[in-house]
């Protein structure tokens, strides 16, 4: 892989990345001006198995909330067919429950089924739109147990569960070398883009890799509030950024994120694990409209669209 890019390299231009770190992170220049000028820091490009969050275009993610091991193989395989970047496991909606021993079994069976397809593991909780209501130890064990038993490529974690949860989580994780995605939910409004802005940073200080936000749109305001804190918050920091607002209304921001700096998009492949998400086909169909086909290497209005090359 070659080193930084220049700020002409188009988004969609794969391979744009240079050469990872021993940590897993490397630096691209994600943001030009109008005049061609950096204006941004550098993105910390992380890995996640195979794929490069923070560099290139935006990522397909898909996930996968089955109840049982058979549900998610069977997920699993329909995922495959749709190619996507990243499969997500929402942990969350397992009817065995959270204990360490469940989460193994049906980890493994869906990592196998996955055939190197790289995985997020997430356990959503109801606070934050999620399907169980664990407790922070439940819930923290049952991420180390997916992270130490090898099935992860990356880890959810909520930022806004108990402290010690969170360090626990995020120091299994790097002990596994597994880069750490803190995510936040705003599962019934969206703050002003300056609150939201400051509580996107405020991920950072978990120590995780890639900062997610999410937030439920009540006008299209809400949007603007969502897209304009993303850009804010990725002139602020170098961690690669996820965000989308949820819902009918928040639709576009899953489309045209990464304009503004978000690194990935949720797409369903079946049944959608949050409001608003887009099937896999348009939502692909969509972002080579926006940064140009994966293969074309051609990024429709690279030259006045500030943003375009995170
Ligand atoms: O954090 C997110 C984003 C999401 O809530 C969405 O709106 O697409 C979907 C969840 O599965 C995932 O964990």
């Amino acid at each position: 892989m070659s080193t930084v890019p220049s700020p002409a390299t188009p988004t969609g231009a794969p391979s744009a990345a240079p050469p990872l770190t021993p940590s897993g992170t490397s630096s691209v220049t994600p943001s030009v001006t109008s005049s061609g000028e950096s204006d941004a820091p550098r993105v910390r490009v992380v890995r996640v198995g195979t794929v490069e969050l923070g560099a290139g275009r935006p990522k397909v993610v898909v996930p996968l909330t089955a109840a049982d091991t058979a549900g998610l193989v069977e997920e699993a395989r329909a995922a495959r067919g749709a190619h996507p970047d990243l499969v997500e496991w929402r942990v969350d909606h397992l009817r065995a429950g959270l204990a360490p021993r469940e989460v193994v079994a049906a980890g493994r069976a869906l990592v196998a089924a996955l055939e190197g397809l790289p995985l997020l593991v997430t356990v959503r909780t109801a606070a934050e739109g999620g399907a169980a209501d664990p407790d922070d130890t439940t819930w923290a064990a049952a991420l180390e147990a997916a992270v130490a038993e090898g099935l992860a490529d990356a880890v959810d974690v909520e930022g806004a569960r108990g402290a010690d949860a969170v360090a626990r989580v995020v120091a299994a994780a790097r002990h596994a070398g597994v880069p750490v995605v803190a995510s936040r939910h705003e599962v019934r409004s969206t703050p002003p883009q300056d609150v939201l802005t400051e509580r996107l940073l405020a991920l950072g200080a978990t120590g995780a890799d890639v900062l997610k936000i999410a937030v439920m749109p009540q006008a299209p305001e809400d949007v603007l509030a969502l897209l304009g804190a993303t850009r804010a918050a990725s002139l602020r920091t170098d961690r690669p950024l996820v965000t989308m607002a949820m819902g009918p209304l928040g639709v576009l921001t899953r489309l045209g994120g990464g304009v503004f700096g978000s690194c990935a998009t949720f797409g369903r492949v079946g049944r959608a694990s949050a409001p608003g998400q887009v099937a896999v086909a348009p939502l692909r169909a969509a972002l080579a409209v926006v940064h140009g086909a994966d293969d074309e290497g051609v990024v429709a209005g690279a030259d006045h669209a500030p943003g375009r090359a995170r």
